[in-house]
């Protein structure tokens, strides 16, 4: 690193020369490769936007000058040039960096991301607090990826953004990829707009043209620039998409020609009126391994920075992911129906349903950062008579709270929505915690509601929830591997709304939902071992929730926990205190075990269970403190 080490914050990059930007590029995707070999994190993105991120450090008056990065994961670089460099190998760990960009870690960090999609209609709104306030000269900055481009949001925000005055420029960073091969119109639009040989020859010839005849001039550039587009129009027989949302279109430019970049930047940044800049770059830029499989190297883990190889954990022996379970029993359930059909919005390798795309590609469907749209594809699927899977990260589905209601529950469709990553997701953090799933569908009519409690249950309830139910069906399951190394049992129906008692006992009683039950179950035998008879049931449905258990429970134990890996407030718990006030059960004590009001940090899993008082240390923690109020209860009824 020759220069690299010096940089303090982005006041230290304006002071060099180009060839020493260069080598800063260079230091910066070292860095990059050296940290992330040891500290895991999103990897390939980040060395797509070395010279953007450079190049906008050294053009923009940052912080001043606001840059907002879309999801985020593609912000290393701008964080390690913005003070953070001695702090980057904390990284995504507790108490230490967030993997995504976040105002309270930076003043240099605009906006909180980590879903995708915002950063148009953020900006924007910053853009026009901008000429609100009659800040002219603060200059905004929207950096959005070909993947996030996907995202329904990004239209709100284009379609937004000719209608109120603002200066806004978007960066469009097109690498032709999501977290997997990008998908849809968009994707062949940019394909078609960057190959377009035809296209890029007469561009090239008229700027050669201009330039011979010394036009590119301050004042000619906007002509020449707007001229190309022009004659792209013309070539491409279409009107530039974002022109036609009355926004100026410049590119496509090579994303890693950093001269090229800081010349394009420096001619349209002071340009009134929104304007978009269509970069080109490529996923994994300068380290091999990850510009040729950029799907793994997305975020590989561990690995070898000298030879490349990832360091992957060998799963032989090993329980099977849930994601995996989730994979291999659809392509199952599909083999023998030929209405199975499998969803996700851009998730195909992290939910696995890549084995579905493999065996049945015309039944399974990648529809691209689109999560509500997934949820309304999948009702108009099931109106017509297929069975659809949609699998969503727990998280993600937030964005289809409305689609869930309106287009499923309302009319009963049977959409079964299966919710990964649900419960706390460790490194990622509060913006990718599914922990709000439980409580946020709860409410909803006619949703059947279902957590696992290992691999056999989830494949029953796949199986049930497609043979056994007619209407809407939701399970959660969580980021991770399972319980048990022979997954692979004969999936049968399950009565729906029936929980099961997993071991008897007498001091009190512990409902759990999902696979968290399974930390319960180490507690409760721990707690046996102290003398401490507890009672385990396993709730596998919130709705409808297991009156019959419940009344057993409420008969036979005064002191109930709950436990749930989501938000106290509205989950399990809350429905089991409703169920007690609402059927007459007063001198019952429900003791409720889940995430506290507030978000969750970032960290592993195991930690953040620790944290928040949710793993099997926590449980029997809570267990003896039950057990200690039933004793002294006990010594007082017996004083009286
Ligand atoms: C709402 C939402 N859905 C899905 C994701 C998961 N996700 C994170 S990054 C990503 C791909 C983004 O692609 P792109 O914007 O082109 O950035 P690149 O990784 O190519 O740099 C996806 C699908 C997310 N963060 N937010
Ligand atoms: C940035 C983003 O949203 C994804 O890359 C996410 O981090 C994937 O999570 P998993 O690692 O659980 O698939
Ligand atoms: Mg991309």
């Amino acid at each position: 690193m020759t220069y690299l080490q010096d940089i303090n914050s982005p006041a230290d990059l304006k002071k060099l020369d180009i060839e020493q930007l260069k080598q800063v590029c260079k230091d910066l995707r070292e860095f990059i490769i050296e940290q992330l070999s040891h500290n895991p994190g999103h990897f390939a993105s980040s060395l797509g936007t070395v010279e953007l991120t450079v190049a906008l450090h050294y053009l923009y008056n940052t912080p001043y000058d606001k840059l907002v990065w879309d999801v985020g994961h593609q912000a290393y670089g701008h964080k390690i040039l913005t003070g953070r460099r001695d702090l980057f190998h904390t990284n995504r760990k507790l108490g230490g960096l967030s993997g995504f960009t976040n105002p309270k870690e930076s003043e240099y960090d605009t906006f909180v991301a980590g879903h995708a999609s915002t950063s148009i209609s953020a900006a924007l709104g910053m853009a026009v607090a901008a000429s609100l306030n009659g800040e002219e000269n603060r200059r905004v900055v929207a950096i959005i990826g070909d993947g996030a481009m996907t995202g329904g949001m990004a239209y709100e925000g284009l379609n937004n953004v000719c209608s109120q005055p603002n200066n806004l420029l978007i960066i469009l960073n097109n690498n032709d990829m999501s977290i997997d091969s990008n998908v849809g119109g968009i994707q062949d639009y940019l394909v078609k707009m960057t190959t377009s040989a035809k296209y890029n020859k007469m561009r090239s010839k008229v700027y050669q043209s201009f330039k011979s005849k010394n036009l590119i001039s301050e004042e000619k550039k906007n002509i020449v620039l707007r001229f190309n587009n022009s004659v792209k129009s013309l070539i491409t027989q279409q009107q530039n998409l974002f022109e036609g949302f009355n926004i100026r279109y410049f590119g496509p430019v090579d994303g890693h020609d950093l001269p090229g970049l800081i010349r394009v930047l420096r001619n349209i940044m002071d340009m009134k009126g929104p304007k978009l800049l269509h970069i080109k770059t490529v996923k994994g830029k300068g380290f091999k391994p990850a510009e040729k499989a950029a799907t793994i190297w997305h975020a590989p883990g561990l690995f070898d920075k000298e030879t490349g190889e990832r360091i992957v954990k060998k799963r032989i022996d090993q329980p099977q992911l849930y994601q995996d379970v989730f994979g291999h029993t659809l392509v199952e359930l599909a083999e023998k129906d030929r209405k199975i059909v499998g969803i996700t919005p851009a998730m195909p390798t992290g939910c696995s349903m890549t084995y579905m795309m493999q065996k049945f590609p015309d039944r399974a469907f990648d529809v691209g950062i689109a999560e509500a749209h997934a949820v309304t594809f999948s009702a108009g699927l099931a109106k017509e008579g297929f069975i659809p899977f949609c699998n969503i990260y727990s998280s993600f589905m937030q964005r289809a709270y409305d689609q869930v209601i309106h287009d499923v529950a309302l009319q009963k469709l049977k959409v079964i929505m299966c919710l990964d990553r649900a419960g706390l997701v460790g490194e990622d953090g509060p913006t990718h915690h599914g922990v709000f799933d439980l409580a946020y569908l709860r409410p909803i009519p006619n949703l059947v509601i279902s957590a696992p409690y290992n691999e056999h249950d989830l494949r029953n309830l796949m199986y049930t929830a497609a043979y056994g139910n007619e209407g809407p069906f939701v399970i959660r399951y969580p980021r991770g591997q399972g319980e048990k190394v022979d997954w692979r049992n004969q999936p049968q129906l399950i009565p729906i709304g029936k929980g099961k008692r997993l071991k008897s006992g007498s001091d009190m009683a512990l409902l759990s939902i999902g696979t968290i039950g399974n930390s319960a179950a180490k507690a409760i035998a721990r707690a046996e071992e102290m003398g401490i008879s507890v009672a385990h049931y396993d709730m596998l449905f919130l709705k409808p929730i297991d009156e019959e258990l419940l009344h057993e429970v409420a008969k036979n134990f005064k002191h109930i926990i709950t436990l749930e890996n989501g938000v106290i407030k509205g989950g399990m718990g809350s429905a089991v205190v409703e169920f007690l006030a609402d059927n007459g059960y007063i001198d019952n004590r429900v003791f409720r075990i889940g995430i506290e009001d507030q978000f969750v940090t970032h960290g592993t899993i195991a930690e953040l269970q620790r944290i928040t008082g949710i793993d099997a240390e926590s449980i029997l923690r809570k267990i003896k403190e039950v057990y200690e109020l039933t004793k002294a209860e006990a010594r007082e009824v017996q004083m009286q």
